[in-house]
């Protein structure tokens, strides 16, 4: 049995409620349209992507002003949300925040990012997240139909450990929403999920903000879905796009038995800690 799984990239202005009007019309569109059982949103989706947006931005999950509104569009259209992330309140502290939510409305998990994004790459991008947020402290796993997906927001990604933790503790994908830049995207965003994907042999999926050229950060786009061949099976290009595909759970099985890297490892002369 495949699980239908719909990414949208949108484009975001420095209007929330515009930016959740936007995610809300565009998730009640796929789901008339394609019927897909998971709607997953990009990083920061009701906030511009900036140090200096989080505290005007920022809200209690759940309760705040984006979390009712997801949880009444999941139970509306009897899906589950990967919300994205949007940046959250809590003890006077800031989190870069993913929610997820049942089909009944229900939150089902939060994973606040642990890896915060604190990068000066010389002629190219500086960004440090840790001037305003809060890094969390935990991994996060969700079960869907039967499927563990571990989740982690963008940065999280170039973290290997945090992805072969997932694996130890039975996840068959990992879902991150994000979004890469005009410096590191063109190098990494690809190779990186093709890496955890292999590493791994699981799906890797990640949903980006679409490109705006005359926003402070340049989202790189390119929302994406690979397989635990680490090929590429769709991709997104820059502008808002809505991917939909139907995620083939036997393939990880395939893929584990046929190159059966698992049962080969020599963990007498290394170890990944389970979760
Ligand atoms: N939002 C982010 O964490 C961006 C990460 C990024 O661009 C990278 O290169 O890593």
């Amino acid at each position: 049995m495949s699980l239908r799984l719909a990414l949208l990239q949108l484009k975001f202005t420095k209007d929330k409620i515009a930016n959740v009007r936007n995610a809300i019309e565009k998730i009640n569109k796929v789901v008339q349209e394609k019927q897909p059982k998971v709607v997953a949103l990009p990083e920061c989706f009701n906030s511009p992507y900036g140090t200096k947006y989080f505290p005007e931005f920022a809200e209690k999950i759940p309760g705040g002003y984006t979390s009712e509104i997801l949880s009444k569009c999941a139970k509306d259209n009897k899906i589950y949300i990967i919300g994205g992330s949007i940046p959250e309140e809590d003890n006077d502290k800031i989190y870069n925040t993913c929610t997820v939510w049942d089909p009944t409305g229900a939150l089902i998990a939060k994973h606040r990012k642990v890896h915060l994004f604190d990068i000066d790459v010389k002629g190219g991008i500086r960004f440090k997240e840790s001037e305003t947020l809060t890094a969390g402290k935990d991994l996060t796993i969700v079960e869907i139909d039967g499927h563990k997906i571990g989740v982690g927001i963008c940065y999280d990604i170039r973290f290997e450990e945090m992805a072969r933790l997932y694996r130890n503790a039975g996840c068959e994908m990992l879902v991150y929403p994000a979004a890469f830049n005009m410096t590191t995207g063109p190098l990494h965003w690809e190779l990186l999920q093709r890496s955890r994907a292999n590493d791994n042999q699981l799906y890797v999926v990640t949903i980006s903000p679409a490109r705006d050229e005359t926003a402070d950060y340049i989202a790189w786009g390119h929302s994406m879905i690979v397989d635990p061949w680490a090929k590429v099976v769709k991709s997104a290009k820059e502008n808002e796009e809505v991917i939909v595909h139907d995620v083939d759970f036997s393939i990880v099985k395939q893929v584990r038995e046929q190159i059966p890297v698992f049962v080969q490892r020599r963990t007498d002369l290394y170890k990944t800690e389970r979760v």
